[in-house]
């Protein structure tokens, strides 16, 4: 991020890397009705001693399935007289703890062989993976109530082994999350550095692995409430301590004595599993977008994108007649908070010929890229074209989605970077060119194809009907650039973006490359905006440059001119860094 991006702020900017996940957590609704009614549970249990109207097990013959709402019975009473309210409360504690139980033991059992397997691998690895399968295998219910005849009716005991059973979803999380990780060039840098192994994992890996097992504890902490009422239940229980699932089954053997006996526990069961799942999913949004947590308002969002397309229609700014693409007050921004937008272009102004090569320059950041992407419509979901009109041949492209849809692809070509990761490793060159031009072509396959062939002969295809049938794993980095320019040429644009499109070629492929983008441009008359660092490919192959610095263009001139004579002093210092390199290079 270029430091002198500018901000436009309000009065009501929250500033989004101090908000805590926690904050972020109450300040969603829905998390905070969950955190709210989930501390209310725990008081409901925590508070029993002090608040619950009666002993666990008292009985008041006179209030033998009385109904809610009587007198001394909020919630009524069961067919022995005890009091509904109070049997919920005092088994509240009991349904708590076991929760807890196996969180703590899934967790530490998961986590602890999860960490180990990914980051180690080996031997501990594929016996974990065994163990963990086999675990996995088991049917969960049945084994807890074989339990039974083991242990008797302890449900503590239960829901220990039923940590050890959930334990495995936490050992292939974790361990999938840690082999992505192990692989970070950052986890190298640490050894490199003499980290040791137990510091890497506490201070890298186990963070990485935060997040995900946060969100997987809220749905085990409701898996373990749902398996504990359920073997209570089915009778499984310790019938002289009250339990959420204990009164649900006395309850149902009385339905028809009392028929809202299973209402209440039946309700705080499947209120708190909700609270725990619908939490889960908020810690989710909040943890996962914690790392860059900058999203805008919607509202707000919504209005700075109409007061643009509002502006783009009421005004209508001088454009060149003579230009293909006449590029008028371009302003891109990207969300720093809820109400605040970075602007990274500001305004920008640019025309292109046709046949004309303009080629945009700066330093990293500048907003060549924005420029880009702009042009084609290919922004990131969430930047914000603030301001501004795109127009090829007079029509606006930002004034309307379908025109910019239609154009892509059809009127502007695009080269792209990095020609491997462009390319689909699933399906041969082939499938990929034909599919490509039929999407903007009403053509047959046939046809397709024969017009691909010619253009892969024409961009130094050897053998193209060969190559149609590779895979890109099976051709070179140059020749899956030429086939990329073959896919951006084979529409007939008329204007081809390329985004630096020969850094990740080695150097006598660049030249090859380059020179073909030359004959290119002069055969089909393409007008064409090069994005690149690269100083000495603009001067072999455009014919006019802009330099971008900070989201502007601070000077634009022909090639030699701007070569022999830069004006601002940003250029000179651009060409003079250029030429340092050149010389090192040498
Ligand atoms: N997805 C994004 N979210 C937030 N800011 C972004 C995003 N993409 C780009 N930017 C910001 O926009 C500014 C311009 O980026 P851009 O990619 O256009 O630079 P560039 O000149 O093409 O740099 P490079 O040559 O390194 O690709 C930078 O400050 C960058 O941080």
């Amino acid at each position: 991020m270029s430091a002198d991006a500018t901000m436009i702020d309000t009065a009501a900017a929250v500033p989004a890397k101090g908000r805590s996940v926690l904050r972020r957590l109450l300040t969603n609704p829905q998390g905070m009705i969950c955190i709210v009614f989930l501390l209310l549970v725990i008081l409901f249990g925590v508070l029993s001693p002090l608040l619950a109207p009666y002993q666990p097990n008292q009985a008041d013959l006179n209030a033998v399935n009385a109904a809610p709402f009587s007198e001394g019975h909020l919630l009524g009473a069961d067919r022995a007289g005890r009091d509904i309210l109070s049997q919920l409360m005092w088994g509240t504690n009991g349904t708590l703890l076991g929760s807890v139980l196996v969180l703590v033991i899934s967790v530490l059992l998961g986590v602890t062989t999860g960490l180990l397997s990914g980051f180690y691998r080996g031997r501990f690895e594929a016996v974990a993976g065994f163990i963990t399968d086999l675990i996995m295998s088991l049917p969960s219910i049945v084994l807890l109530i074989a339990l039974f005849t083991l242990t008797g009716p302890n449900v503590m005991v239960a829901m220990a082994v039923f940590g050890v059973l959930v334990a495995p979803t936490y050992y292939r999380l974790v361990r999938s999350v840690v082999l992505g990780v192990r692989t970070e060039l950052y986890i190298d840098a640490a050894k490199v550095v003499g980290l040791s192994d137990q510091r890497i994992i506490g201070r890298h890996v186990l963070w990485a692995v935060r997040a995900p097992v946060v969100i997987q504890s809220s749905f085990v902490a409701a898996a373990g409430i749902a398996i504990q009422a359920g073997l209570e239940f089915l009778g499984l229980g310790d019938p002289e301590q009250p339990s959420w699932g204990g009164i649900l089954d006395n309850a149902n053997s009385n339905i028809y004595n009392n028929r809202f006996g299973v209402l209440w526990p039946a309700l705080l069961i499947s209120l708190t599993i909700l609270a725990l799942v619908l939490l889960g999913n908020v810690l989710r949004d909040v943890l996962q977008s914690s790392a860059h947590n900058k999203t805008l308002k919607r509202s707000r969002r919504r209005a700075l994108l109409n007061g643009a397309q509002a502006a783009r229609t009421t005004s209508s700014p001088a454009k060149s007649e003579e230009a293909l693409l006449s590029i008028r007050g371009l302003k891109v921004g990207y969300p720093d908070g809820p109400d605040r937008v970075r602007t990274v272009v500001h305004g920008v102004d640019l025309d292109v010929r046709r046949g004309e090569i303009h080629g945009l320059v700066g330093e990293s950041g500048s907003g060549k890229s924005q420029m880009a992407f702009s042009t084609l419509g290919i922004l990131p979901k969430e930047a914000l074209v603030l301001g501004g009109s795109i127009y090829l041949e007079g029509e606006d492209l930002l004034a309307d989605d379908k025109a910019l849809k239609n154009a892509r692809g059809r009127r502007i070509g695009y080269i792209p970077q990095e020609p491997m990761s462009n390319l689909d490793p699933s399906f041969t060159i082939g499938a990929q060119l034909v599919y490509g031009l039929r999407a903007v072509k009403k053509i047959s396959d046939k046809q397709a194809k024969a017009q691909l062939i010619a253009i892969l002969t024409r961009v130094g295809i050897r053998n193209p009907e060969n190559v149609m049938r590779l895979y890109p794993h099976e051709i070179s980095g140059g020749m899956a650039q030429r086939v990329l320019i073959c896919g951006a040429v084979a529409g007939d644009p008329d204007l081809i973006v390329a985004d630096e499109p020969t850094t990740a070629l080695d150097v006598t492929v660049q030249a090859e490359v380059l020179e073909l983008l030359r004959e290119l441009s002069t055969e089909r008359g393409l007008a064409m905006i090069l994005v690149t660092h690269n100083l000495g490919v603009v001067a072999d192959l455009c014919d006019t440059v802009s330099v971008m610095k900070n989201g502007r263009i601070v000077e634009r001139n022909d090639v030699e001119s701007l070569f022999s004579d830069p004006k601002q002093d940003y250029t000179k210092v651009l060409l003079e860094s250029s030429r340092s390199v050149e010389l090192m290079e040498a």
